[in-house]
């Protein structure tokens, strides 16, 4: 609970009377339709926890909302990290700028601090909003289009090399495997973010508010030679006919998760094979995605949107910096800076080594100094040391700490986060 400031905005978390005009805030920020239908207001009740909303009142009236739910990341080398996954940020345009998403923010990451949270995670509607906050680009997103007759692919393929098998299934049979897989994929790709009861009701059609109807998709489920599920894709196609009689459809992935790359090779391959389709719209991937160099021609894959996606903030540093695994055993002592005041500034020495890390404060010398919103985007490899001291965002405090940190927080693939929440 919150006292009005000065301006008379009174700031706390709603009740459960005042849910409908809670989400009427949220679509008006939104530019959705302003008064949402009773159905749509019931789904989305049960998906939130009223003690982890906020909603600003300007004299009675709703001006501003906010919602935060316990989310579990990946962390690079697998291990999972509580977070404090923010959401449904607005403020209505009447009440802009007057600092109110600011005292929301800061009430919600002190409550994540007090719960344990590791940290905090979001995805940005536009780029210039949560740096200031002590967030940073921590995983791009990627999307491409496939010109599919321009990939060299054979087109008489008709089967996974190796013996996989592909089968088209239903929705009851994405919701039975779908889970596992996915869990499977949590275990080693940082920047996955777990996916609940509610998230695979709503993939698979069994639980839609009115205003998102269910367009089922088509499911293809890879099986490799011994059986086991290892991928799966879910696709839409758009009916467009060349007037020569011609097919000339589009394939959309909406889903498309596997756990080896002969599975993801086998999904894709089969997308670029459907007869009809002529063009294939992959979905949210990272950006070093395996996809285009699976095409004999890399061009047929064309980039249509390369931009940053999910953003952290290291709530708990040490905690943060040791949950994670590092590309060489070594040790570092970081200054940290925190230009939000939100917390989180100190200075911290990091030990790595082949069996995991540990992260304390400390009073030695420091030898690199970073902001938290780079060392977010730093603990997951998102950015390298040398490019932000090239860009004049970390400082040396010894000659060659850059280098030093990239030989440790380097890694081997980009984060992917391929949800958006
Ligand atoms: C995780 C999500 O839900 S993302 C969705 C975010 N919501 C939207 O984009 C919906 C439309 N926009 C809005 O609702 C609002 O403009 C918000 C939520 C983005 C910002 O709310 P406000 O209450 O205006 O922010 P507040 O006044 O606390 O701003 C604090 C600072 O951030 C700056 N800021 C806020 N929004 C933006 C923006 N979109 N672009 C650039 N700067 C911004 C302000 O100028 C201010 O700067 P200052 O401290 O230097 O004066």
């Amino acid at each position: 609970m919150s006292h009005p400031d000065r301006a008379g905005i009174e700031i706390r978390s709603i009740r459960e009377d005042e849910f409908a005009a809670w989400v009427r805030a949220v679509n008006t920020g939104f530019l959705l339709t302003p008064t949402p239908a009773p159905e749509t207001v019931a789904h989305r009740r049960r998906g939130t926890d009223l003690a982890r909303t906020q909603a600003a009142f300007d004299e009675g009236r709703m001006v501003g909302n906010f919602r935060s739910f316990t989310q579990r990341l990946t962390a690079v080398g697998g291990a999972e990290v509580r977070a404090d996954a923010i959401t449904n940020v607005g403020v209505a345009p009447t009440h802009r700028r007057r600092g109110i998403l600011s005292r929301m923010m800061a009430a919600d990451l002190a409550a994540a601090r007090e719960r344990g949270e590791t940290v905090a995670t979001l995805i940005a509607a536009e780029y210039p909003i949560y740096g200031r906050y002590g967030f940073g680009p921590a995983a791009s997103v990627a999307r491409w289009e496939i010109q599919v007759p321009r990939t060299g692919l054979d087109p008489r393929w008709s089967r996974p090399e190796g013996g996989g098998r592909l089968d088209l299934v239903d929705a009851a049979e994405i919701r039975a495997h779908g889970p596992g897989l996915h869990e499977r994929l949590r275990s080693f790709r940082h920047g996955v973010v777990d996916r609940d009861e509610r998230w695979w009701q709503q993939a698979t059609g069994q639980s839609n508010p009115p205003d998102k109807p269910w367009k089922e998709p088509f499911h293809v489920l890879y099986r490799s030679a011994r059986g086991e599920v290892e991928g799966y894709a879910a696709y839409t196609a758009e009916d467009t006919w060349h007037e020569n009689k011609q097919p000339l459809e589009t394939a959309t992935v909406v889903d498309l998760i596997a756990v080896t790359p002969v599975a993801e090779r086998a999904l894709w391959q089969y997308l670029c094979s459907v007869d009809w389709i002529t063009r294939v719209r992959t979905g949210f991937r990272a950006p070093d995605d395996l996809l285009p160099d699976f095409l004999p021609d890399v061009r047929a894959a064309r980039i249509t949107t390369l931009a940053d996606w999910l953003w952290i903030r290291l709530l708990d540093v040490p905690g943060a910096l040791a949950s994670r695994t590092y590309a060489a055993s070594g040790a570092l002592t970081l200054e940290v800076t925190d230009a939000s005041g939100l917390g989180g500034a100190g200075r911290y020495r990091l030990t790595a080594d082949g069996s995991g890390a540990e992260c304390v404060r400390t009073r030695e010398a420091a030898e690199l100094t970073v902001e938290l919103g780079d060392l977010a985007s730093l603990w997951t490899g998102e950015v390298s040391a040398a490019r932000l001291l090239a860009l004049g965002r970390v400082r040396e405090e010894r000659a060659g700490a850059a280098a030093a940190a990239d030989s440790l927080f380097r890694t081997e693939r980009r984060a992917w986060c391929p949800d958006v929440f």
